[in-house]
C-alpha cells in the first residue's frame, strides 16, 4: 500500500462559527507499506491517525493525492470495485469491540458474515474458516454460540480481530485496538497481534497514541503532528529521532531503553481549520525560529537507513543524551 500527496479536507463541525470552514485533517500523506512490515503511527489525539487509517482501507476518500494498492492506483477504480478489492484485502480492528460488532449477531455470525457477503466456499466451508479462526485469536469453540456482550473486553476483541482477517487480507489496520480495554488483557491482545503477523506474514498498520506501545509493536514509527507526517523512523533508530515532537512523545512516556528528562510541551495543540504556515509544529517547539514559519521542510535523510524527518532544526547527536540539554535551548 502506498500513499503519494494524500490530502483530507473535511468540512468542520461546529456551530455557525465553522460553517463553510474546512478541517485539514490529513496534509501531503507521503506513506508505503511493504509486504509483511508493521508501520506504527503515532501522534496525539486529533493529528490525524484515524483519518489515515481509514485512508488504507477505503472507508475516506481522499480529497487528492493517490492510493496505490498491489500495484493499482485504488482513485481510478468505480467506488464499487475499489469497495470489493479493498474488502477482501485489507482488515480493520477499531479501539472499541462493543460498538464494532453488531450486539445482536452470535459470534459464530459476526464471523460468517464477510465469508456469506464475500460468497467464499461453500456453507459447510464457512463453518469450518470460523471454526479455524476462532482457535487461530484463542477462542474457544463454546464461544461461537455467545452474543458479544456475553464475552470479556479481551475476547470481544479477539472476535474484532478474528473478523478482520476472515477473507485473508495482505494488511492489516488496527486503529488502537487496545486502548478500550482493561490494562490486565492489553498486552495478550498485543501479543496475539504480533504472533498473528508473523504467522499470516501479514503488513500491519498499529495506530496508537502511546509510543512506547508503537514501538513494540512497529517495524517503522511515522509521527504525525496536526495532519501532517513529521518523521518516519525505523523503531530500532527510535531514540535517535531528529524530530522535536517524536523527542517530546518520547520523553512523556519514559523506557529503561532511553531515559531522559520530560519535555513539556507550552500552549494547545493549534486548529486543524486554521494551522500555522510552515511547520504546523512550530508554535510548541523550543527549537524554532521565524524561518520555520515559511514552508513545510521537505523529507531529510538522517544517518539511519530509512529515516527520515521534517525538520530545520533536527535534534542532534550531542542532545540525544539527554533530554535537559534540549530543556535549556528553550526560547520563548
Ligand atoms: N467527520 C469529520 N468531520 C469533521 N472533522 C473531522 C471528522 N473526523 C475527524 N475530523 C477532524 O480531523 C482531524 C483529525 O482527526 P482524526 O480522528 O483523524 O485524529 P486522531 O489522531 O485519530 O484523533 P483521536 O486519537 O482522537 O481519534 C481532527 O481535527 C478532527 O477533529
Amino acid at each position: 500500500m502506498e500513499l503519494r500527496d494524500v490530502h483530507v479536507r473535511l468540512p468542520a463541525r461546529g456551530g455557525p462559527a465553522f460553517r463553510r470552514s474546512v478541517v485539514h485533517a490529513l496534509t501531503g500523506a507521503d506513506l508505503a507499506i511493504a509486504p509483511g512490515e508493521t508501520v506504527g503511527v503515532v501522534g496525539e489525539s486529533g493529528c490525524g491517525k484515524s483519518t489515515l487509517a481509514k485512508v488504507l482501507i477505503g472507508l475516506q476518500k481522499p480529497t487528492s493525492g493517490t492510493v496505490l494498492f498491489e500495484g493499482s492506483d485504488l482513485g481510478s477504480l468505480p467506488r464499487k470495485e475499489r469497495a470489493a478489492r479493498l474488502g477482501a484485502s485489507v482488515g480493520m480492528v477499531f479501539q472499541d469491540p462493543s460498538t464494532a460488532l453488531n450486539r445482536r449477531l452470535t459470534v459464530h455470525s459476526v464471523l460468517r458474515d464477510p465469508l456469506d457477503v464475500h460468497r467464499r466456499g461453500t456453507p459447510a466451508e464457512r463453518d469450518e474458516r470460523v471454526r479455524e479462526l476462532m482457535a487461530l485469536v484463542g477462542l474457544p469453540p463454546s464461544a461461537a454460540a455467545a452474543l458479544p456482550g456475553q464475552l470479556s473486553g479481551g475476547q470481544r476483541q479477539r472476535v474484532a480481530i478474528a473478523r478482520a482477517l476472515m477473507l485473508e487480507p495482505s494488511l492489516l489496520v488496527a486503529d488502537e485496538p487496545t486502548s478500550a480495554l482493561d490494562v490486565s488483557v492489553r498486552a495478550q491482545i498485543l501479543n496475539l497481534l504480533l504472533d498473528l503477523k508473523d504467522r499470516l506474514g501479514l503488513s500491519m498498520v498499529f495506530v496508537s497514541h502511546d509510543i512506547q506501545t508503537v514501538r513494540r509493536m512497529s517495524d517503522r514509527v511515522v509521527t504525525m503532528y496536526l495532519g501532517r507526517i513529521v518523521e518516519d523512523v525505523p523503531a530500532a533508530a527510535l531514540a535517535d529521532t531528529r524530530h522535536p515532537y517524536t523527542r517530546a512523545l518520547l520523553s512523556a512516556t519514559p523506557s529503561l531503553l532511553d531515559p531522559m528528562e520530560p519535555i513539556r510541551l507550552e500552549g494547545p495543540v493549534p486548529s486543524a481549520v486554521h494551522p500555522p504556515s510552515g511547520c504546523p509544529f512550530r508554535t510548541r517547539c523550543w527549537r524554532a525560529t521565524d524561518a520555520c514559519g515559511e514552508a513545510m521542510p521537505p523529507f531529510t535523510p538522517a544517518s539511519e537507513p530509512g529515516h527520515l524527518f521534517r525538520c530545520l532544526h533536527p535534534i542532534t547527536d550531542t542532545d540525544t543524551g539527554a533530554g535537559s540539554a534540549v530543556l535549556q535551548e528553550k526560547t520563548p
